[in-house]
């Protein structure tokens, strides 16, 4: 067997040399490959590359809030038409003449809201799946907006599997027990193995374990069930009971079979990866999450390998042994996944996330010889949204700016990749390099496998225009024309790495088995020698190891600088190159336009001429007049200057003389103004007087005012005085005659007492009536004065003047001394 590995990096160098000079095109890596590559049973093939629609069903929310209006019709199964519905810009702009309210896309095939997955998935990818476990790498891609429904149709719901569990059950269904159970070969940089020893494959087994138990054991029992009832339960109409896939009922699929089990000794190593691409970054989804003490996720680097091929450096590569396994680790990617709430979607994906599966084809006939490595990728592109609509703001608002960038930057390089095509020999820019996501993709869209992209859309009327977009984008990447190699097993053998890292060379006698053993037996007699060496053989091994260590480093170091140098020297001649021919533009460019205006100067300077003796030619035809009017007109004047003199003459004369006559009259007239004045002077003087005397009347009458204004004060303030006084002596009359009132009711009871006591008296004896009648009647008399004093009114008693007032007090105590 060739190495074929060593041949295919050597060819992909000048690749990366173009790269280097920033100018790549399929033209110019196509027919690089080509010397490699066998004519016989593997040609290049063109094809368009395929790209599927796929329309969403209304959710009840969206039937609710009249988001059906019509938008998107199929008209068949490759032909879509779009209505641009009321308030869309699309509308709006057709109303105005600029593009149209309808338009009409074609794809490879359109699945409409009722496909199934099952239907779906055999539609699209189930061919590309053929390939892929044939030898061929694939790349699958789904590209819509926000909530269109991609994420269903990669991985799907609990209930119904998208293509990701469907294409892991299919070639597991297809391996079918002839799985390379000794996982010592693990995929290496972007297509080369890696020979592990036995502790490594024990170290990667407690990796995947230690991943696996991240899974609660409840949940592993949740995945089983769904993965084997619910979620595949469409996918089982791919296995029969036997276990024989379905799929291989297929011709193809039957023929590859067939192939396989002519070559029994034949087995497959599956290996999967899983990372997001998040804010231009890459994480890997299966390492486990940080903890909260460092809560920043590492990411990782993208490099490019010797072929020119981009990989993500330090991924974790999974071994997994069944479509159980790979959906555990499946599911905690998922959970590791970047995922918002944001308007549109509850669970949007905030970044492009790449699954991929690499498929090892390793031959166990006499010894394991690797005989080919295919890759599977799927990505779910987040959504393209315009920022406003899913009201991004803070991280979101960054995120969208980054979705929208890398998905500016895909488009591009879909657009330039179809240009390639028009523009066959030109160089044409492939801006591959300018985001993470383009620069992972590039190795498919230039031939290293077939790319499919899947473009899904709602039917919303909010969503019109965005969708409108996505639908010209993928009119766009409908057009690109791929050019596959064909990259079956047999031909593309990878670079086998050792222990050491170093690529393990050997020829088709010899398998790669044999040549590994003969590295490992070398090392083992080492291990052997260091552990019966003396202490002083170690350590003089040990300064051996170290010497070739550092030499290893050195050499490492210059070649390093080496490279830098090459690629300083490369970028700084490309640099000059644009400066020269920028520089070349420029003067073209200044020259062009000095000429332009020079031209322009020359225009305007003829035209202002032409003018001005336009004007010249207009003024002299509007004022011409024969000469013998002019000489008429010339006398005319003459005679009228001559006049004009005699009667200036006149004038002068007539004012010398109005001159004389008025200075007389000024001077009597100033005779009698100075009369005039003494008169006015002595009027006034009189005046002044007469304003003196009455400013002194008015003084004194002020003064006058003002003691009469003081007395008035002093008499309101006696009044004011004597008014609290008497206001107080009311107040005390009141008080006053409120207790004699009270006596009063005393007084009446006393009465009442009287009368009893006479009545009884009356009737006790005659003796004693005489006495009895005289205290009666003077105590009767006593009492009426005092009763019609209290009952009189506190009028009446004001009334009485201040000398009653006071003798009120003393009186009013011999009252209560009688009582
Ligand atoms: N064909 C379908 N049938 C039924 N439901 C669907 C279908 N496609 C999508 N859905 C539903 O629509 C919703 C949005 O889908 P999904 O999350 O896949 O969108 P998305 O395009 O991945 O969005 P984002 O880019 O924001 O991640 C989900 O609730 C999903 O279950």
């Amino acid at each position: 067997m060739a190495s074929c590995g060593l041949e295919a990096g050597a060819v992909f160098e000048s690749t990366s040399c173009s790269l280097l000079s920033g100018r790549l095109t399929l033209a110019d890596m196509l027919p690089e490959l080509s010397p490699v590559l066998p004519t016989s049973e593997g040609e290049q093939v063109s094809e368009s590359l395929k790209v599927y629609l796929r329309v969403r069903p209304f959710s009840k929310a969206e039937l609710a809030s009249n988001e059906s209006q019509g938008c998107v019709t199929i008209e068949s199964s490759e032909i879509v038409a779009l209505q641009a519905p009321k308030d869309s810009a699309a509308l709006k702009n057709s109303e105005k003449g600029i593009g149209q309210s309808m338009h009409k896309f074609t794809f490879t095939q359109i699945f409409g809201s009722e496909t199934t997955q099952n239907e779906f998935f055999d539609g699209t990818i189930k061919d590309l799946l053929t390939a892929f476990i044939d030898g061929q790498n694939a790349l699958v891609f789904t590209y819509g907006v926000t909530n269109a429904g991609k994420t269903y149709t990669i991985q799907g719901s609990s209930k119904d599997a998208g293509i990701l569990p469907r294409s892991l059950d299919l070639i597991f269904n297809h391996i079918n027990g002839r799985l390379y159970l000794k996982n010592d070969l693990k995929p290496h940089l972007s297509n080369d193995i890696m020979k592990m020893d036995f502790g490594q494959v024990e170290h990667e087994e407690a990796i995947k374990s230690a991943l696996l138990s991240t899974l609660k054991e409840e949940t592993d029992h949740n995945v089983k069930a769904s993965t084997n009832q619910s979620s595949l339960k469409d996918i089982s109409c791919l296995v029969c009971p036997n276990n024989v896939s379905l799929v291989c009922v297929a011709a193809d699929m039957q023929d590859c079979e067939d192939k396989m089990n002519k070559d029994q000794e034949v087995q497959f190593s599956v290996w999967m990866s899983f990372f997001e691409i998040y804010n231009e970054y890459v994480y890997d989804l299966l390492k486990t999450f940080p903890s909260s003490k460092c809560p920043k996720r590492p990411a990782l680097r993208v490099y490019d390998d010797q072929t020119g091929n981009s990989y993500v450096r330090d991924l974790r590569w999974m071994c997994v042994n069944s479509t159980e396994e790979a959906s555990k680790i499946l599911k905690i990617g998922n959970k590791n996944r970047s995922l918002a709430f944001t308007k549109m979607n509850h669970q949007s994906s905030r970044s492009h996330s790449i699954f991929s599966i690499r498929l090892l084809r390793v031959s166990v006939e006499d010894e394991p010889c690797v005989l080919g490595v295919s890759e599977l990728s799927l990505c779910d592109l987040a959504g393209s949204e315009r920022c406003n609509r899913t009201q991004t703001v803070g991280d979101r608002l960054k995120e969208a700016g980054n979705i929208n960038n890398s998905l500016l930057i895909l488009g591009k390089c879909i657009a330039a990749l179809k240009q390639t095509q028009n523009t066959k020999g030109k160089h044409v820019y492939i801006p591959f390099r300018e985001s993470k996501l383009t620069r992972l993709f590039q190795p498919f869209f230039c031939g290293k496998g077939k790319a499919c992209m899947i473009v899904n859309i709602n039917q919303c009327a909010s969503t019109y225009d965005e969708t409108l977009n996505v639908m010209k984008f993928s009119a766009v990447a409908k057009q690109v024309v791929q050019t596959i190699q064909p990259k079956a097993f047999e031909f593309w053998t990878p670079k086998v790495i050792g222990k050491d890292g170093k690529a393990i060379n050997f020829d088709a006698n010899v398998s790669i088995e044999e040549l590994l053993s003969e590295e490992n037996l070398l090392e083992d007699e080492d291990e052997m020698d260091v552990t019966t060496m003396s202490h002083e053989d170690a350590l003089k091994e040990v300064e051996n190891l170290r010497k070739k260590l550092s030499a290893e480093r050195q050499s490492k170091l210059v070649q390093e600088l080496q490279i830098r140098k090459e690629m300083g020297e490369a970028m700084f001649q490309q640099m000059l190159e644009l400066e020269e021919t920028w520089s070349k533009l420029c003067e073209d460019e200044r020259e062009k336009s000095e000429l332009l205006l020079e031209k322009r100067f020359e225009m305007y300077r003829n035209a202002i001429k032409q003018h001005a003796y336009h004007c010249a030619m207009e003024e002299v035809e509007d004022n011409y007049v024969p000469v013998e009017d002019f000489l008429a007109e010339q006398e005319k004047v003459k005679e009228r200057d001559q006049r004009i003199l005699e009667l200036e003459m006149t004038l002068t004369l007539q004012k010398q003389s109005s001159e004389a006559r008025s200075d007389l009259h000024i001077t009597e007239e100033r005779t009698s103004t100075e009369l005039k004045n003494q008169k006015i002077d002595g009027a006034v003087e009189e005046l002044q007087k007469q304003c003196r005397e009455k400013e002194e009347l008015i003084k004194s009458l002020q003064a006058q005012i003002k003691s009469i204004k003081d007395e008035s004060d002093q008499a309101i303030s006696k009044t004011n005085e004597e008014n609290t006084a008497l206001k107080q002596l009311i107040i005390l009359k009141d008080q006053e005659i409120q207790g004699l009132q009270g006596c009063v009711g005393h007084i009446g009871e006393l009465q009442a007492m009287v009368s009893e006591l006479q009545g009884k008296q009356n009737e006790s004896g005659k003796c004693s009536s005489l006495v009895d009648v005289k205290q009666p009647k003077s105590k009767r008399g006593l009492f009426s004065n005092f009763k019609s004093t209290v009952t009189r009114s506190p009028k009446s008693l004001k009334g009485q003047g201040k000398s009653e007032e006071a003798s009120t007090p003393s009186r009013k105590q011999s009252l209560l001394r009688k009582m």
